[in-house]
């Protein structure tokens, strides 16, 4: 597995996400298996994989939804299992999909999760239109979730997520279903939030992954293959050398072998 010393460093109590030993079963399917890793603040962690590959499922035990059968996560150093409630704090989570509570319009739905959170009054006001400004909410503030367009349906979650100004993001495919502009959009926010963030992000988009991340995880089988950067990933499909049209190409290849979206098969990882 590539791990390099960036990696290494992040090995320290700075971490704001430290998964270790994690193993997660369904029956007799390991769908994580011994996976451990590190982000800090600053760190936006591309996590790649073919379908499949336990993406969703280690994010999930990160934000504390579902329990490991094995291993530790934590999150600014509090243990997800022993004490949910305060990681969750710390935490915001945006899971697969559109959010529930369709009936609740995006406004309503914000107040009451400010309102779970412990936030009331002058201070929840702030949060959800600081939320709704960053996700460019406000025309549809008023409309009722099940109306709204896929990409307005993803805002609306990711508004959710980001509502308390969390230190960390787990964000599970935040682009899906977004078009060209609001993609760039929420690539813009995950910069203006990375420097006081630490923030994990899966996705199936290699312009993604250059655009927004400093590190990569690629997971396969529910283990953990790579743990490196965007340049060393090109590197290791391209050979050191400038990120030329070739190289690019070769970058694409590997990616597509990565992520199994793609000809190329997944055998010879780097
Ligand atoms: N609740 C569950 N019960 C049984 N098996 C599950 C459950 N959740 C996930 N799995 C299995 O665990 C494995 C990992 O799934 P996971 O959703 O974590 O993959 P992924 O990398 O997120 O995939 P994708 O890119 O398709 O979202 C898969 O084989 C999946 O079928």
């Amino acid at each position: 597995m590539i791990r390099t010393d960036r990696t290494l460093t992040a090995l320290t109590d700075r971490a704001m996400i430290r998964v270790s030993g994690l193993i997660k079963r369904f029956g007799a399917r390991t769908a994580v298996d011994d996976v451990s890793f590190a982000l800090e603040r600053g760190d936006v962690m591309g996590f790649l994989g073919p379908n499949g590959a336990g993406k969703t499922t280690t994010m999930r035990m990160i934000a504390g939804f579902l329990a490991p059968d094995a291993g530790r996560v934590e999150v600014a150093g509090i243990d997800v299992v022993r004490a949910p409630r305060q990681a969750q704090a710390l935490l915001g989570y945006l899971p697969e999909g559109a959010p529930a509570y369709g009936e609740m319009t995006p406004a309503a739905l914000l107040s009451f999760q400010a309102r779970a959170r412990g936030v009331s009054g002058a201070a929840a006001g702030f949060a959800i239109a600081r939320a709704m400004a960053r996700t460019a909410l406000e025309e549809v503030a008023e409309q009722r979730i099940d109306t709204l367009s896929k990409g307005f349906r993803r805002r609306v979650a990711l508004a959710g997520a980001i509502l308390h100004d969390p230190p960390v993001l787990v964000l599970d495919e935040p682009t899906d279903g977004l078009d060209p502009n609001q993609k760039r959009e929420v690539r813009a926010l995950i910069g203006a939030l990375q420097a006081e963030t630490a923030i994990l992000i899966s996705t199936h988009a290699l312009e993604e992954v250059e655009a927004v991340c400093n590190r990569v995880a690629v997971i396969a089988g529910g283990q953990l293959v790579a743990d490196t950067t965007p340049a060393m990933l090109a590197a290791a499909g391209a050979g050191p050398g400038a990120r030329d049209a070739r190289t690019r190409t070769r970058l694409e290849a590997v990616f597509a072998r990565l992520t199994g979206h793609g000809s190329a098969p997944m055998r010879d990882l780097p």
